[in-house]
């Protein structure tokens, strides 16, 4: 493993991150002016904002999404239908291929949870999708927390953590058979002049009984330029670590400090060592919202500007929502303390609690903290400030980036590419052009495919070489 010290100077990724919502991670800041985020539900916002995302060379976007509500806060929905926080909530695989068509080489990364919807129909999703986008498609694998997102499929509990975490594995040995073993390279013909499509000899069924799933058939759709679409996973309590250790290509992080995330990145890393794999065969990217201008004071004013707008009530419904405490019962001036959640994310928890004991955080804080861009930090000052702060990051808990939330959009993301990027660029610590090829050759990869060492490619039955026999 390459420590951060010996490899000071690795470029610096970055994601946008975003969910199809009036509010994802600013409650209130929709009312701003210059905020665009009402127009969540037209395709006009989310193609301006790919073309916005690629003009910044940003890797991915990624669209984050649950079918789980804020309803803890009080007891019930009313403060997160108020404020709109995360509720109306849109599928984000719509907007996808519009934004893929408007774009050359913005990955596309969208969230599905491996405990709800079956592995054969959404496998079938996500190779049309990585067709559609010529190799562009990354995966966020959840597992969920949230009761009311397992009501409405019918069930009474969530399973317990680890459990989730359980079907989520078997989940991608489902997913794997039918990316990696149906169709072998050359199984799809097209031959014009024989008139044959496919090789029947090379498509095979994929017959899998296991405890949670069965499923007998062959993979609807013929192999897509990545086959597995880039795969992301976001826990990272221990049973999240060991699962982002055997299937994550790169993992989302949030926390409030450098101190709360250097663990969870050196505890995945040798997970994956552990699962056979390299250390630096994930990346990682944290959460942090830019608010920046030409100087210090345009910042300034900018953020002092957005604090007007800001409605840290619903930030506290949503804190809720994650950890299923009930923080509307709490005292403002009480200080947060740790405790062990199972229907909840006690890493959310754990972030402004026992992984930084130095910082004791009132409820009236972290409230006030996560009303602009969550759960991360929020870098305010000028581009040189703000790439300082970036770098510094980066180096010092060996995260390979960040994923960029925003108090007001598009205008965080166009601050960004107008200010932020040519200051990284001219410290070459930020890439000039996109690398060619698919997601995971942009993001490093020696081919579009999973790298062998990946638990993925043992069910290949085909020789692993970059694969093109789409047009
Ligand atoms: C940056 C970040 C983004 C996340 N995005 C989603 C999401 O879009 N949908 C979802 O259901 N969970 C999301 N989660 C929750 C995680 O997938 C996971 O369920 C949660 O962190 C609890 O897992 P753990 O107990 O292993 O930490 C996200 C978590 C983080 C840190």
């Amino acid at each position: 493993m390459t420590s951060a010290a010996s490899n000071p100077k690795k470029e610096i990724r970055v994601n946008a991150f975003a969910l199809h919502s009036p509010v994802h991670h600013s409650p209130g800041m929709w009312r701003h002016p210059r905020d665009r985020s009402l127009e969540y539900n037209t395709l006009d916002y989310w193609v301006d904002l790919a073309k916005t995302l690629e003009r910044s060379l940003i890797d991915s976007l990624f669209m984050a999404d649950s079918i789980g509500v804020n309803d803890v806060h009080g007891g019930n929905l009313d403060t997160a239908l108020r404020h709109g926080a995360q509720v109306p909530k849109q599928d984000p695989l719509m907007s996808l291929s519009a934004m893929a068509y408007a774009t050359r080489n913005l990955g596309l990364c969208v969230t599905s949870n491996a405990n709800h919807e079956p592995p054969y129909v959404f496998a079938r999703r996500m190779s049309t999708l990585d067709h559609l986008t010529r190799g562009r498609i990354g995966w966020n694998i959840v597992t969920g927390f949230a009761k009311s997102s397992v009501k409405v499929l019918g069930k009474d509990q969530v399973a317990s953590r680890d459990e989730r975490y359980d079907i989520a594995d078997e989940y991608m040995d489902v997913v794997y058979k039918l990316w990696e073993s149906s169709w072998e390279n050359g199984a799809s013909v097209r031959d014009t002049a024989t008139g044959v499509f496919a090789d029947p000899s090379k498509v095979h069924r994929v017959d899998h009984e296991g405890k949670y799933f069965r499923v007998q058939g062959i993979h609807m759709t013929e192999p897509s330029p990545q086959r597995t679409p880039v795969l992301f996973q976001a826990g990272s309590s221990a049973r999240g670590q060991r699962f982002a250790g055997h299937h994550a290509e790169g993992i989302y992080l949030s926390g409030p400090s450098k101190k709360v995330l250097t663990p969870v990145v050196a505890g995945t890393r040798a997970e994956a060592v552990k699962a056979g794999r390299d250390a630096r065969d994930i990346q990682f990217f944290t959460m942090a919202t830019i608010i920046t201008g030409r100087t210090t004071r345009e910042a300034r004013d900018k953020y002092e500007d957005y604090r007007r707008y800001v409605t840290p009530e619903a930030a506290l419904a949503m804190f809720s929502g994650w950890t299923g405490i009930d923080f509307s019962t709490y005292d403002p001036d009480e200080p947060i303390r740790y405790m062990q959640l199972d229907a909840g994310t006690s890493s959310a928890l754990e972030g402004f609690t026992r992984l930084d004991p130095e910082r004791i955080w009132t409820v009236r804080e972290l409230a006030l903290h996560n009303a602009i861009g969550g759960r991360g930090p929020v870098f305010i000052g000028a581009p040189n400030e703000v790439a300082d702060a970036l770098e510094d990051w980066v180096d010092e808990t060996d995260i390979d980036g960040f994923n960029l939330s925003y108090a007001v959009t598009p205008e965080a993301y166009e601050d960004f590419a107008d200010l932020i990027v040519p200051e990284l660029q001219a410290r070459g610590r930020y890439k000039t052009r996109y690398a060619p090829g698919t997601l995971r050759e942009k993001l490093g990869g020696r081919s579009s495919l999973l790298n062998e060492r990946h638990p993925g490619a043992a069910f290949r039955r085909y020789p692993s070489r970059p694969l093109r026999n789409t047009p």
